[in-house]
Parts: structure tokens; C-alpha cells; sequence
């Protein structure tokens, strides 16, 4: 896994401020929105005083009953009015901060799957795919939570905050004073909180990716699972995930509730310092009682945000975690991409192909895996590598779409090395079919365009005929509309094999790479397919890894390697004569002792 104390080119708030593009303004509207609901939060607490004052208590309360009676309805009449504005401005900004948190949502969703479509071979063997769909998913919530929720809730406390305390220092500030002197102790305990539960957010990210990675690895791999008739094991191992998750859930919830008991008393004690203080200021005639209870009305305006932030800082912090995953794969680079001068090529390769010298080794492995190989197909040439499982055929393979970089020497395709190509021109002149076949939920037609969607029925019909798929097609109800994939027909494993080679055939790649792509198939559909492959309409050169020797014998070159370095190389012929690995691999797959 990437290091925790990863470093940004921008900090979280920055970044969420970058993704509101096209829509700051807006988010503007709604903070003031927010600030200007609280300021008119004020308003009650501040008529109600006023109509105490004037009409209930003071000396003068029963004249101005009777003379100024339409300035009591003028009041009653305000509070009403100031009533429904708050509402209007309250649902305006909830819609604002929806509106621009599905923005931010959308947006960054978009670009995160942009870059991930744009990952290497080595990304996608860091990242667990669970782990990868927990940032996509419930991180980003998190993100979209803070932009809708947790600043609407920031801006609301501080503003009902500020403004509560500039009216009672406006109204009376000696007893503003005494009631206010305490809360600069919240504010320590907030931070004191949020030392301790920051760590546990990021740990919970983590849990959550781990129970997500766990059902995601059950359910792709729910054969495996059948076949060995582990489920107990696997709903006990997703049990313990899930244990862990809630624990650690619970745990951090409950960090809370350590403080919370010292700021709810401090929350408390503003009323009753407010009654008694507030009571000595009125016997000795400092405080009207209206201002008592404009003070006593809005004493919550203090109290609540107090209560609120220690949810505030929660949730904060559970976006200051899962911001940090989102970012570390937004601001992720990709290490093989084009060069700065990376060579256009979109017409067809030559397709000749060199390997000058090429040595290997995975990033995470501790020794390389290829050493020093060298040898060239020329253009419309077959090249069979053959070799004992583990011995680098796959890796040699993957070199040359630039899946990995070598560590030594290079590829070159019609005489311009591959790193200078630009990866698209590349990869668009490659046709790969692999050893572990995957075909989408789509038709059978949908799967063999995949490469060029622009192709015609005709054409398709063609190239499952050259992969022999065409018989086993034309024999489902649907034909080439029937459905594939997770949610479609079950296909034998020859089946797939056959449908993903069509697929490679379909581009009319100048360059055909098959990882043991037919491996699964008959002997006699092998035949054909080998037949087929002579025959192609187009040139293409064609490096072919097989086990079978009755594909590799009318190769022009067969590589054999052997701990990945290059143990023979020459035709069928010639290695026959050699009378080494090959020639006793041939024994072994005739069955006859002396050829
Ligand atoms: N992504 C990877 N990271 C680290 N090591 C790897 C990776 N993929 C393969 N290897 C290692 O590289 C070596 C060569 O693997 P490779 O898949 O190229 O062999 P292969 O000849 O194609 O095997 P097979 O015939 O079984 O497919 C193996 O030892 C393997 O463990």
C-alpha cells in the first residue's frame, strides 16, 4: 500500500475549492444564505423583548397598549414576516449546497475514472480493486458530505455564534461578558478531541476498504469458493471484516462521548449563569426585563453551536480521511505514458519487431525476470515462445504494448523504439488476446467489436469465423445477439477463448499477441484457428505463446526460455536437430522415444 504521509500539490480545501469551478459563486449564495438565516434568527429574541419592554412590563405597558397599539401589531407582524424569510432563505441555500455537492460529486467521480482507465500494469497490481471502489464510492460521499453538509453546519454554528454574542455585547456587555467567559474552553476540548479521533477516521477508511475488498474477492471469485465449498469460511472471514469495521466504527463514536459530558455541562451552565447573574443585574436595576428575555431567548444561539462541534469536528475528520484517498489516486500519475516527443504513428505498422538486449524485473519482485533477450520478428512472421510455467513468457509479452517498462535494453517496432511511440498509436496497433479471458456484459457481437465498434456484421462474422468461433455462435437461440458476460449465457472456457481471439482479430491488428489463447480449445479447433491465422487478409505479425507443439511447428522462429533467459531459438527444424529442451518436448508430446 502508498505511504499514509502522502504529500499534495494541494491541500484538501484548496482541492474542494478547485472542483466548485462554474459553480463558487453559487456556493457563496448559499454560505451567505446561511450567515443571513442566523443573523434573522435574531429577530424574534429581539421583538419579543421589545413587545415585553413596551407592552407587558414596563411603567408605561398599559398606555402604550392603548396608544400605540398598531406599533405592537407592526412587531407582531414583523416577526411573522421575518418567520417566513428565514424559511425562503433556509430552503434556497439547502438547494444551493445540494446543487454544487453533486457538482463535486459528479465532476471529481468523472475525472477519478478517467484516471483510472489511464493507470498502468503496476497501479492496478498495487491497488486492490475494493480498495479502488471504496475511494470511488464512499470516500467520495464523504467529500460530497462536506461540501452539502459539514460547511453549511461550520458557517451556521460560527455565524449563529458571532452574531448572538454581538447582540448580547450590544445589549448589556457586562452580562454578555459573564455568560461568554467560558466558551474559549470549548474550543480547547474541541482540539484536544480532535487529536484523538483524527487517526481513528483514517483507520476506519482503512477497515472499510478491507470489508469492501473482502465481499468484492468473494463474489468474483464465488466459483472458487463453490468448488471448494468454503462459504462458512468465507461468511466467518467476512464476518470478522465487517467485526472490525463496526468496532473500530463504534470506538470512534464513542471518543466523542468522553467529551461530550464536559461540553454539555458547559453548554448547560449558560442558562443558569445567565439567571443568576442576569437576576442581580435586574435588582439592581441594570437589566430591563425585555433584554432579559431577548437574552434568555437566544442564550441556545451560544449553547448549540458549542453541543454541534464536536459533530462538526467528527465529520470533519472523517472527510479529512477519505479526502485523503481520493486525492492520492486524483493527483496519481501513471508512470508509463507518452514521452514528451512521443512519435505519432497512426497508419499500420511494417510490423517488424526487436528486442535489443532486453533484461526485466517487477517492481516488487526481488530478482529479474528476464535477462538479455534479443532476437527480431520481421513483418508478417510468426514467433512461437515457448518455455516451463514461471519462466517469463507473459512478462516478455507485456513489454511490448508497453505494459511494463524493461530495466535494460529495447523494443523497437519497424526500427522506432516503443517508449517513443505514443501509447495510443501503439496499443491501437496491437491486437492482444490474453490467458485469462474477460468478455463484458454485452452481446457476442458487442464483444468481438469491442476494438472498433465501427466494424460491419459481415466483418464480424468473418473473424469468428477465422477463431472458429462461428459454428458454436450460429448455433445459439440469439446467435451474435445473445448476451455474454456476468449477466449473460455461460460459455466453456474454449468458448471464451475463441470469442476474445476474434475480438484481437477484429482491429486487424498489425501486430497479434496470443497468451496461450488456445489453450482450452480441441486439437482439430486448433488446426483451424492455426490455418485461419496463415490466412489473414491483412499482414500481421504474429508472436504466439503455446505449449503445443503443433502450434509452434510451422512458427518461422520458436524462442524457448528457460528462467527467462533465451535457451534456444531457431525454427522447428533446427531446434529438432539441436536435440535440446525442445527436441525432448516434442518426445514427450508424440509419445515416441527417438525421432
Ligand atoms: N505483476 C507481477 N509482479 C511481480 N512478479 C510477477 C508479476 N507477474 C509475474 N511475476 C513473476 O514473474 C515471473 C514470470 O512470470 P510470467 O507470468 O511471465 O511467466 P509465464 O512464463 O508466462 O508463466 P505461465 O506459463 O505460467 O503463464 C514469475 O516468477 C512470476 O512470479
Amino acid at each position: 500500500m502508498k505511504s499514509n504521509t502522502k504529500q499534495f500539490p494541494k491541500n484538501k480545501i484548496a482541492w474542494l475549492w478547485e472542483n466548485m469551478e462554474g459553480k463558487r459563486a453559487l456556493y457563496f449564495v448559499g454560505i451567505l444564505g446561511t450567515v443571513l438565516y442566523n443573523i434573522l434568527q435574531l429577530t424574534i429574541p429581539y421583538f419579543s423583548g421589545k413587545i415585553v419592554d413596551l407592552f407587558l412590563t414596563g411603567e408605561n405597558a398599559a398606555t402604550n397598549l392603548q396608544v400605540h397599539r398598531d406599533l405592537l401589531y407592526r412587531l407582531l407582524f414583523a416577526m411573522v414576516g421575518f418567520t417566513f424569510l428565514r424559511v425562503i432563505v433556509v430552503y434556497g441555500s439547502c438547494m444551493i449546497y445540494e446543487t454544487v455537492s453533486q457538482s463535486v460529486l459528479y465532476r471529481v467521480r468523472n475525472y477519478l475514472y478517467d484516471k483510472l482507465q489511464r493507470q498502468d500494469m503496476t497501479f492496478y497490481s498495487t491497488y486492490r480493486t475494493g480498495d479502488l471502489m471504496t475511494r470511488q464510492t464512499g470516500d467520495l460521499d464523504a467529500v460530497r458530505h462536506m461540501v452539502a453538509w459539514v460547511v453549511r453546519m461550520v458557517v451556521e454554528s460560527f455565524s449563529l455564534f458571532a452574531a448572538a454574542a454581538v447582540f448580547f455585547l450590544y445589549t448589556n456587555w457586562k452580562l454578555a461578558l459573564c455568560v461568554l467567559v467560558i466558551s474559549p474552553f470549548v474550543f480547547w476540548i474541541i482540539y484536544l478531541f480532535r487529536n484523538r479521533v483524527a487517526p481513528m477516521h483514517a483507520a476506519l477508511r482503512e477497515k472499510l476498504a478491507q470489508m469492501n475488498t473482502c465481499a468484492q474477492e468473494n463474489i468474483s471469485g464465488n466459483r472458487v469458493v463453490k468448488a471448494f465449498a468454503r462459504e462458512d469460511y468465507e461468511i466467518e472471514k467476512f464476518d470478522r471484516a465487517n467485526t472490525d469495521y463496526a468496532e473500530t466504527n463504534k470506538a470512534t463514536g464513542m471518543v466523542w462521548l468522553k467529551f461530550f459530558p464536559i461540553v454539555e455541562s458547559i453548554a448547560n451552565l449558560m442558562p443558569v449563569v445567565l439567571l443568576a447573574v442576569g437576576g442581580v443585574f435586574m435588582i439592581r436595576g441594570q437589566l430591563t426585563m425585555g433584554d432579559y428575555v431577548a437574552f434568555s431567548g437566544l442564550i441556545w444561539a451560544i449553547a448549540n453551536p458549542m453541543r454541534q462541534m464536536g459533530n462538526i469536528m467528527n465529520e470533519f475528520q472523517r472527510f479529512s480521511a477519505a479526502s485523503k484517498k481520493v486525492m492520492e489516486l486524483y493527483y496519481s500519475e501513471p508512470k508509463i505514458r507518452d514521452e514528451e516527443n512521443a512519435v505519432s504513428h497512426p497508419e499500420r505498422f511494417e510490423g517488424k519487431i526487436e528486442f535489443d538486449n532486453v533484461s526485466f524485473q517487477y517492481e516488487d519482485g526481488d530478482l529479474p525476470v528476464l535477462h538479455n533477450i534479443s532476437f527480431t520478428a520481421h513483418p508478417n512472421e510468426t514467433v512461437a515462445i515457448m518455455g516451463e510455467t514461471g519462466c517469463g513468457k507473459t512478462s516478455l509479452i507485456n513489454l511490448i504494448p508497453r505494459f511494463y517498462e524493461p530495466t535494460e535494453g529495447q523494443i523497437r517496432i519497424d526500427g522506432i523504439p516503443v517508449e517513443q511511440l505514443k501509447l495510443y498509436d501503439l496499443r491501437k496497433q496491437i491486437g492482444l488476446a490474453t490467458q485469462d479471458v474477460l468478455l463484458y456484459s454485452d452481446t457476442i457481437e458487442g464483444n468481438i467489436a469491442y476494438g472498433d465498434d465501427s466494424i460491419k456484421m459481415n466483418e464480424v462474422v468473418k473473424f469468428a469465423r477465422y477463431s472458429a468461433a462461428a459454428d458454436f455462435i450460429s448455433k445459439m437461440p440469439e446467435g451474435y445477439d445473445t448476451l455474454v458476460g456476468e449477466r449473460g449465457v455461460g460459455l466453456s472456457g474454449g468458448q471464451k477463448q475463441r470469442i476474445s481471439l476474434a475480438r484481437a482479430l477484429a482491429i486487424r491488428p498489425s501486430v497479434l499477441i496470443l497468451d496461450d489463447t488456445t489453450s482450452a480449445v480441441d486439437m482439430e479447433t486448433e488446426k483451424q484457428i492455426q490455418q485461419s491465422l496463415r490466412e489473414l487478409d491483412f499482414p500481421c505479425t504474429k508472436i504466439v505463446i503455446a505449449q503445443r507443439i503443433s502450434t509452434t511447428k510451422t512458427a518461422d522462429k520458436i524462442i524457448v526460455l528457460q528462467n527467462g533467459y533465451i535457451e534456444e531459438m531457431g525454427t522447428h527444424e533446427e531446434l529438432m536437430e539441436k536435440k535440446g529442451y525442445y527436441y525432448e518436448l516434442v518426445k514427450l508430446q508424440t509419445g515416441v522415444d527417438e525421432l
